[in-house]
């Protein structure tokens, strides 16, 4: 499990999370969703170690992470952040490899395509990374952390990503939402913050709204996805419709515009 409990964090003196407490199954994704700047990246970044957090401790497979050496933690959890750039110009495949450097596995090249294979970036191994589109270097990102985990363990492990399909169309979107779904099943808890609403309600397991930097809502998605609690968190009108076995849960935000005629027509 990995477990943060009542996490607060200020930049001078200004708190941008504020008592946080969350708990990271293996096995699940969680989606953390809210308007921008409530803090979703902050909050990624202290459970991720990468910023200490004074206030309150961030605890993976029940040992706190400030007890964890920089390799060790690499074993138990890999991270995709929002932007990643790199200053040498590293081909597709070598920053991909940088996952299998992580994992502490000697080379190897077939679990490397096999990812590359998964994530459809084989095609793009020879290309260097700077000249990639948006789309394509998400993709080779996402290649290089699930490198990093691809191996099972006997233990616990976590998958953070922070807007993991931001720049992928459609289709990539789906895929990578359905190899997040397959790679949870390996022991692997994922947490991952999203904008798209549709995408969280039908692949996560639970859900966090996050607003102003507190918690409003966490649990299981048809608990939390509720119009009224997105309208609370986005302060827009949103509309549920609840799926089934069959049909997809759809989330709709109602445009200005409709608001505007149905206020005419009324
Ligand atoms: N280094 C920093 N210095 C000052 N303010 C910061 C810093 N990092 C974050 N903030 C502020 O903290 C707040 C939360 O930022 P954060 O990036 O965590 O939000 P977010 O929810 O991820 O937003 P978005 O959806 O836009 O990516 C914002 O108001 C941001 O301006």
């Amino acid at each position: 499990m990995l477990q943060a409990q009542d996490i607060h964090f200020c930049i001078r003196s200004m708190p941008i999370i504020n008592k946080a407490s969350i708990s990271l199954a293996p096995g699940e994704l969680t989606v953390i969703l809210g308007p921008n700047g409530a803090g979703k990246s902050t909050l990624f970044k202290v459970l991720a170690g990468e910023i200490p957090c004074k206030y309150g401790k961030v605890v993976y497979n029940g040992f706190p992470i400030s007890g964890f050496s920089a390799k060790n933690l690499a074993l138990v959890r890999a991270v995709m952040p929002q932007h990643s750039s790199l200053s040498f110009p590293f081909k597709a495949l070598e920053v991909v490899e940088l996952g299998l450097l992580a994992s502490g596995n000697s080379y190897r090249p077939d679990l490397v395509e096999e990812v590359m294979e998964e994530t459809q970036t084989l095609h793009l191994k020879e290309k260097l990374y700077g000249d990639l589109s948006g789309g394509e270097k998400q993709r080779v990102q996402l290649a290089r952390v699930l490198t990093q985990i691809w191996d099972k363990k006997p233990f616990s492990r976590y998958l953070l990503l922070d807007e993991p399909t931001s720049s992928m169309d459609i289709a990539l979107q789906h895929h990578v939402l359905r190899i997040i779904h397959k790679i949870k099943k390996r022991n692997i808890g994922v947490l991952a913050i999203l904008h798209d609403l549709n995408l969280a309600a039908n692949y996560a397991d639970k859900i966090i709204l996050l607003k102003k930097g507190s918690i409003i809502h966490q649990g299981p998605v048809n608990e939390v996805m509720t119009s009224a609690q997105l309208e609370q968190v986005f302060e827009h009108p949103i509309q549920v419709f609840s799926g089934s076995d069959k049909n997809p849960m759809i989330i709709q935000s109602i445009p200005f515009i409709q608001n505007h005629l149905e206020i005419k027509l009324a």
